[in-house]
């Protein structure tokens, strides 16, 4: 226990770094030791979004524009959140979304990660721009399912060689983040002159490694099928907002499509991912991926708490990411601050889905929800 988990505060108390004790997973005063303890231009790299920001308030909010109707009577007493995601079996449909620079949150930054997620049984996603190389993160996860999160480099042949290497090292999914065509506009990076500090480099970028370089020539939906020829491994779309794009992905290839706005940090004033989910899901409902498998979808953003897993998972997504909590748990606590937080938020899944008479993942469906009318929309 590394304290992460917390006693209740009164309806007016603020999170305060210092308190302590039991039961229940804390987010709120996660992020405000999160706050207290790094640098205050890592902090705002890490929860700060693009523009004003818009998209980065909403998307919690977002996710609460939906209400359950649970079930009762259904002799439901045994929640499993069992899984599998691509064919890999998870103990949880609770994964780690690919996020950049772990070396500036905790000096072991993804190993500590990965580690935490095996001994969960979670899926992680290891980002392009890991402090940590392809392989070492590949080595710490020991067997553990892993996918690789694949950005577009300068050189072809480096990205290339970056798809055929996560092929090699064993992660069961290159995973094609779609959506930072440029970099978001974060005023709070720009206000800082924000750079990876001195000590720490992207571990699979050429040379030095301090600051990512202009991108290469720009992606197609071809793309998609090369580089599962490439890797050898089934290619998952991350950044869909739109269920035509999301069809012409699985048709040139994709096994599955990840629903996501990068966490606010790229266009921002952009559809909630709450609420894209469900359009993505009707357009590929009947597509099949590559291998005659129905097409996995996945969704991130703003998801923090069970309650807001479970409704994604009602709205069709076979699997849940999580982004920032899982930063905070690793800057305050490292593989046992990561494993709180998963297992917390796998632990109040489980929780609804027992109130909703719902014996699992795959016993949820569009009867658990309905749209907030009154004031909350
Ligand atoms: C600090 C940070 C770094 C990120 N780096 C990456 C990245 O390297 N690759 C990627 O595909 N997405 C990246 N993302 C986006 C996340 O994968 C995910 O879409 C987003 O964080 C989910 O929203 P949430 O933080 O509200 O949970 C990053 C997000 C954050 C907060
Ligand atoms: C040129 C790619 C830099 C991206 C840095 C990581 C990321 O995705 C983020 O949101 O930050």
């Amino acid at each position: 226990m590394t304290g992460l988990t917390q006693r209740r505060r009164g309806p007016d108390e603020q999170p305060r770094p210092t308190d302590a004790a039991p039961p229940y997973l804390d987010l709120d005063l996660l992020e405000a030791r999160a706050r207290t303890s790094l640098a205050p231009e890592v902090f705002d790299y890490y929860a700060g979004g693009a523009g004003a920001e818009v998209t980065l308030a909403e998307a919690p909010q977002a996710w609460r524009s939906w209400r359950l109707r649970p079930r009762v009577l259904r002799g439901v007493d045994r929640a499993d959140l069992g899984t599998t995601l691509l064919g890999s079996p998870v103990r949880t449909p609770v994964g780690v979304a690919p996020w950049a620079y772990q070396g500036m949150a905790h000096p072991d930054g993804e190993l500590a990660t990965a580690r935490a997620a095996a001994a969960v049984g979670a899926l992680m996603t290891v980002s392009t721009s890991a402090t940590r190389s392809v392989e070492e993160v590949a080595a710490a996860a020991a067997g553990s399912p892993s996918w690789f999160q694949l950005y577009r480099q300068h050189s072809p042949g480096h990205t290339d060689d970056l798809a055929r290497r996560a092929g090699d090292a064993g992660y069961r999914a290159l995973v094609l983040t779609v959506d930072l065509p440029v970099l978001g506009r974060r005023r709070r990076d720009l206000r800082h002159d924000f750079a990876l500090p001195a000590g720490l480099r992207m571990a699979n970028q050429p040379g030095p490694g301090s600051a990512a370089p202009e991108p290469g020539p720009p992606w197609t939906t071809a793309d998609i099928g090369r580089f599962a020829e490439l890797s050898g491994l089934p290619v998952v779309v991350k950044g869909v907002l739109r269920g035509d794009d999301a069809v012409a992905c699985v048709r040139a290839g994709a096994s599955a499509v990840w629903v996501s706005t990068h966490g606010g940090r790229q266009a921002d004033l952009v559809v909630p991912s709450a609420h894209a989910l469900p359009e993505v899901v009707d357009a590929v409902r009947g597509e099949p991926a590559p291998d005659g498998t129905d097409v996995e979808v996945y969704v991130d953003g703003g998801v923090r708490s069970g309650v807001d897993a479970l409704v994604a998972l009602a709205l069709g997504a076979r699997a849940v990411f999580l982004g920032r909590p899982v930063v905070w748990g690793l800057a305050t606590g490292g593989a046992d601050g990561v494993a709180e937080v998963l297992a917390g938020v796998s632990a109040e899944l489980a929780h609804a889905l027992l109130l909703c008479g719902a014996a699992g993942p795959a016993d949820t469906g569009p009867d658990l929800l309905v749209r907030a009318g009154w004031p909350p929309r």
